[in-house]
C-alpha cells in the first residue's frame, strides 16, 4: 500500500493529570474507510479534537500530506482538507434544504450575501448532485428544521460534502436513527469511500458490520489502540471482549 495521508504517532494528551490519549498511532490510507470503536471514554472525541486542531497532543506527530497538524488551528486544517461532522447536526433550521446546500458551498460568504449571489451553473449542478447523493432530492424546499432526525443527518454530510474535504470525520452518525436510516446511512458513506477518506466512529455495531465489509475497525481502549483488524477479527478477539464485556447492546 501508499503512504498513509494521515499519519499519528506516538500521540499523548493529558487533561489534569489523566491520559485521555496514550501512545496513540494511527494511519488512515487514501479512500479508506476506517471505522473506531471503543468503549465510553475511550478517547475517541479526543482523537478527532486532536486531529482537527480543537486540542493539542502534548507530546507526538499528526501529519497530514506534507502538512504537520500541531503546528495549525482549526480553521486552517479544516481548510486543508479535513472535515467533522459532531453526533449532534447543526443545520440552519429556518433554512431550505438547498439554501443549506448553498451556504457550506459559498465558504465564507456570509449567510445574507451567499442568498443573494448569483450561483454559477458549475454550484448548482454541485448542490443538485449532492442533493441525490443524501436522498433529499424531493425536499430540497423543505425547511431543514422540518427533517427527521435522519434526513437532518444527511443534509449535515451533505454540507460537509459541499467543501470537498479530502479527509471526513463522522462521530456516530447513525445515534438516534431508526434501522432504515441507520442503513441508508451506512450505505451513503460507503458510496464516499474511494473518493473520500473517512473515519467514523460508531457504538451500533450493526452499523458497523455493515459499514465495515472490507475494511479494517480500529478498537481504542485507554487512549490507545487495543487492536485493529477486520470486523470479524475485532469480534472474536478476546482483548476486545474483556473491554466490552458487560456493556449490553454495545457488545461487538
Ligand atoms: N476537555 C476535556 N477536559 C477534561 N477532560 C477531558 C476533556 N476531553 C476529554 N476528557 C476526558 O478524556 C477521556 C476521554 O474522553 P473522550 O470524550 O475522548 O472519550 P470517548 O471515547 O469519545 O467517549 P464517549 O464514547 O463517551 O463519547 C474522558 O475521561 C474524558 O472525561
Amino acid at each position: 500500500m501508499s503512504h498513509p495521508i494521515l499519519n499519528v504517532e506516538d500521540v499523548s494528551k493529558s487533561y489534569d493529570g489523566f491520559k485521555a490519549i496514550s501512545g496513540l498511532n494511527f494511519y488512515l490510507f487514501k479512500g479508506e474507510l476506517r471505522t473506531v470503536i471503543g468503549p465510553n471514554g475511550a478517547g475517541k472525541s479526543t482523537f478527532f479534537d486532536l486531529i482537527t486542531g480543537r486540542a493539542k497532543p502534548d507530546v507526538g506527530k499528526i501529519e497530514f500530506g506534507d502538512h504537520d497538524l500541531t503546528q495549525l488551528n482549526e480553521f486552517q486544517i479544516n481548510r486543508l482538507g479535513i472535515g467533522r461532522k459532531f453526533q449532534t447536526p447543526s443545520v440552519y433550521s429556518n433554512h431550505t434544504v438547498w439554501e443549506n446546500l448553498l451556504l457550506s458551498l459559498s465558504g465564507t460568504r456570509g449567510v445574507f450575501a451567499s442568498l443573494f449571489f448569483k450561483l454559477s451553473s458549475d454550484q448548482s449542478d454541485r448542490i443538485d448532485e449532492l442533493l441525490k447523493l443524501i436522498r433529499l432530492d424531493d425536499k430540497r424546499d423543505w425547511k431543514a428544521g422540518a427533517l427527521a432526525h435522519g434526513e437532518k443527518q444527511w443534509l449535515e454530510i451533505g454540507m460537509l460534502l459541499a467543501s470537498d474535504p479530502e479527509v471526513l470525520l463522522i462521530d456516530e452518525p447513525a445515534a438516534g436513527m431508526t434501522d432504515e436510516e441507520t442503513h441508508r446511512t451506512g450505505e451513503l458513506l460507503l458510496s464516499l469511500a474511494g473518493q473520500h477518506s473517512l473515519v467514523v466512529v460508531e457504538h451500533d455495531m450493526t452499523f458497523v458490520k455493515q459499514i465495515a465489509q472490507d475494511t479494517a475497525v480500529t478498537v481504542l481502549h485507554q487512549g490507545s489502540v487495543l487492536f485493529e483488524g477486520k470486523f470479524d477479527e475485532v469480534q472474536a478477539n478476546q482483548k476486545v471482549r474483556e473491554v466490552y464485556l458487560g456493556r449490553g447492546k454495545h457488545e461487538p
